[in-house]
C-alpha cells in the first residue's frame, strides 16, 4: 500500500511473446529515472484509457507496432524513490508489423526457458513479471 496521500502511477506493460517462445525486452532511453536499465514495453496509462488502449498506444510509439489484444497476468506495486506505481502486467500473442526500437532504444528477444535474461540491470520490478510468465507457460 503506498504511503497516506503519495499518487499511485498506473502503468501497461506488455510482454509480447513470439511463436518461438521468445518474450521482448527494451532498454529504457536516456533521460527517463531509470535510464538503460532493460524493461518490458509499456508506460503510463493516461485519464480514460483502458489498459489495452494504452497499451497500444504505448507500443506503437515505442515499437511501430499494433497489437490486436492482451491478456491480464497479474498487478504488482512497487515504491519507487520516482514513484509509487502500480504495474497492469499483460501477455500479447498477435500483434501487427516487426517490432523495432523506436525511440532509439535496444531491443533483446529473450527465451523463456533461459535462468534469466541475456541482458542487465533490469528494472526491479520486472522480475516478479518474470517470473509469474513462466509459472503460467510451464
Ligand atoms: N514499461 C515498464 N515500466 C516499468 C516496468 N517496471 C517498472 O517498475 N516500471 C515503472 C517505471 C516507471 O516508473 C513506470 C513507467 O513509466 P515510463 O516512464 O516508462 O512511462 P512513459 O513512457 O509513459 O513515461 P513518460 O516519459 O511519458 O513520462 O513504470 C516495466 O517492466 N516496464
Amino acid at each position: 500500500m503506498p504511503e497516506l496521500n503519495r499518487p499511485v502511477t498506473e502503468v501497461a506493460a506488455g510482454i509480447l511473446l513470439d511463436q518461438d517462445g521468445r518474450y521482448l525486452l527494451g532498454q529504457r532511453p536516456a533521460g527517463k529515472p531509470y535510464a538503460g536499465y532493460w524493461e518490458v514495453p509499456g508506460g503510463k496509462i493516461e485519464a480514460g484509457e483502458t489498459v489495452f488502449e494504452a497499451l497500444q498506444r504505448e507500443l506503437q510509439e515505442e515499437l511501430g507496432i499494433l497489437i490486436d489484444s492482451c491478456e491480464e497476468i497479474m498487478v504488482l506495486e512497487h515504491d519507487y524513490p520516482h514513484a509509487y506505481v502500480r504495474l497492469h502486467v499483460n501477455i500479447i500473442r498477435s500483434w501487427q508489423g516487426e517490432p523495432r526500437g523506436c525511440e532509439g532504444q535496444q531491443l533483446s528477444w529473450q527465451e523463456l526457458l533461459a535462468d534469466k535474461p541475456s541482458v542487465e540491470p533490469l528494472l526491479p520490478a520486472a522480475w516478479p513479471m518474470l517470473e509469474k510468465l513462466k509459472l503460467i507457460l510451464n
